[in-house]
């Protein structure tokens, strides 16, 4: 069998892991497992874990590590006969660190995306919330304004995307995150990504994968997702 491949993207709310995620996997059929919509769909079944979680997120603050782990590490068993890329998970050392001791990471895409430009995105995100899908008024809007394309029910704005909130959130970010993009380049597997476009920043990413990932198992993956 040839080797599967395992890939996280690492960045900033706002910075297009999610739509740098959904082309990696429409192009090279690796399997998207976004931390975020895993949240929001355990949210939505209630499940323990979902429970527990809603209350961290409604305060705009992150969900602690055992909670995530002990969410995430069985989703990712489930997944081992898959190629994946990971989006939004690990967001903390301990976490990073607990992914480690499952699974070893051919490749660590990271974004670098200046934070006016974020603040500028995030204003302008809306989402489906029973979906994930997620909407830029300008960069990918909704056919009809407020609504989503393939559901028709009404487009919402995380609180969290909310000005008020934004600022304190990317930076909180920054600092959570040094020591996870230190630990994965100190292991030589690190990719940054700096640029305020992902158009500009998706031929470097498609042809880093291209030549990381094993030819063969592209054309399996393909065949089945196609
Ligand atoms: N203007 C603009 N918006 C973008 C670009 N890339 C992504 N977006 C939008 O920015 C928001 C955040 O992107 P998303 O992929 O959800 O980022 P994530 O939070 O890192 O997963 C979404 O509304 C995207 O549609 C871009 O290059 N330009
Ligand atoms: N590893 C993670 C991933 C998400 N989360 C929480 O889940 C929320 C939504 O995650 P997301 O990845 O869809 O959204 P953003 O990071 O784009 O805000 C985050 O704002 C955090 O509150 C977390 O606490 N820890």
């Amino acid at each position: 069998m040839s080797k599967l491949f395992r890939a996280v993207i690492l960045g900033p709310p706002g910075s297009g892991k999610g739509t740098i995620s959904e082309r990696v996997a429409s192009c090279f059929g690796l399997q998207h497992l976004s931390s975020g919509d895993f949240l929001r769909e355990n949210i939505a079944a209630k499940t323990e874990a979902g429970v527990l979680a809603k209350t961290y997120i409604e305060k705009g603050a992150l969900v602690p590590d055992h909670v995530m782990t002990r969410l995430m590490l069985p989703r990712l068993e489930e997944m081992t006969r898959h190629s994946w890329l990971l989006d939004g998970f690990p967001r903390t050392l301990a976490q990073a660190e607990a992914l480690n001791s499952a699974c070893e990471l051919d490749v660590v895409i990271s974004l670098n995306i200046p934070l006016e430009t974020l603040k500028e995105r995030l204003r302008h995100r809306w989402i489906h919330p029973a979906s994930g899908r997620v909407y830029n008024m300008f960069f990918n809007p909704p056919r009809v304004q407020g609504v989503d394309d393939i559901s028709g029910e009404p487009l919402i704005q995380h609180e969290d995307d909310k000005p008020e909130a934004l600022v304190a959130r990317l930076r909180h970010y920054k600092d959570v995150a040094k020591p996870v993009i230190d630990l994965y380049r100190a292991k030589g597997i690190l990719h940054m990504f700096s640029d305020t476009e992902t158009d500009r920043i998706w031929p470097y990413v498609s042809s880093l994968l291209s030549a990381k990932i094993p030819t063969d198992l592209a054309d399996a993956q393909r065949a089945t997702t196609h």
